[in-house]
């Protein structure tokens, strides 16, 4: 079997450049984002996102995280405006987050790690295809949202309860008629910058939009998330938690924010 990548002491976020040397590259993410070094910029745009809750598919483990599948077929679920220009089309959702309630997040604020982190997942119209565009510089754009322990989170809770149907590695289940608007903050006060898939292959494609203000998020929903596994069945079982790759090098990038 091969030695896929993960998130364990073997094959974690420091091996991955053996097989992607680009984990190394210019343009890498996460990146920990120090708001007093983010430049505001009046001509960012407000963010346009548009989710159809007709066009969600399905919510399937994958063995590093689990994700809501969106019809992507035309633009009923899309993103416009902020730092983009044209239409990226909703492809999927998934998150991050840790072993235990004080780390999980990729993206860091002034090295704040949060529980979780939300990825909304776009891809530009302009190329025919999802996995064309992920292979663009300027093909893909993520939405990132903190999660913060407080509250329980309702709207999240919908998405935990299908969580027992997928608990394997390969599992999938129908999940239709969500509408992932229900999981933004209620500012969409962003930071911007050019960075990349923060798993393998790490392609350099990615316009990160990462919200400033988190959702909320209990700890008791944390421990649901922990409950899937990275394993198939019949496999020894091993818990899904810590899939997050830390900060990596800005090299030069400089992080924008939509908000003074
Ligand atoms: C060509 C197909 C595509 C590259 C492979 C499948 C895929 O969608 N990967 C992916 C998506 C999002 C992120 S993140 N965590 O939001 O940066 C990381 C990896
Ligand atoms: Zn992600």
């Amino acid at each position: 079997m091969s030695h896929g990548w993960g998130y364990g002491p073997g094959n974690g976020p420091d091996k991955w450049v053996e097989n992607y040397p680009i984990a190394d590259g210019p343009r890498q993410s996460p990146v920990d984002i120090v708001p007093g070094e983010a430049r505001y910029d009046g001509a960012l745009q407000a963010l346009n996102l548009k989710y159809d809750p007709g066009t969600s598919k399905g919510i399937v483990n994958s063995g590093h995280s689990f994700q809501v599948d969106f019809v992507d077929d035309d633009d009923s679920s899309s993103l416009k405006g902020g730092p983009i220009s044209g239409t990226y089309r909703l492809r999927q959702f998934h998150f991050h987050w840790g072993g235990a309630d004080d780390r999980g997040s990729e993206h860091t604020v002034a090295g704040t790690k949060y529980a979780a982190e939300l990825h909304l997942v776009h891809w530009n119209t302009k190329y025919p295809s999802f996995g064309d565009a992920a292979g663009q510089s300027d093909g893909l754009a993520v939405v990132g949202v903190f999660l913060q322990i407080g509250s329980a989170n309702a709207q999240l809770q919908t998405v935990l309860d299908a969580l027992d149907s997928i608990k394997a590695k390969g599992q999938q289940t129908t999940f239709t008629g969500f509408d992932p608007s229900v999981l933004l903050p209620g500012s969409l006060d962003y930071w911007t910058y050019d960075g990349s898939l923060t798993t393998p292959p790490l392609l350099e494609s990615v316009t990160w939009i990462v919200l400033k203000e988190p959702i909320s998020v209990s700890s008791d929903q944390m421990s649901k998330f922990r409950s899937l596994l990275f394993s198939a069945e019949g496999e020894d079982a091993s818990c899904m938690m810590d899939n997050y790759r830390p900060p990596q090098p800005l090299k030069g990038r400089q992080v924008r924010a939509s908000f003074n």
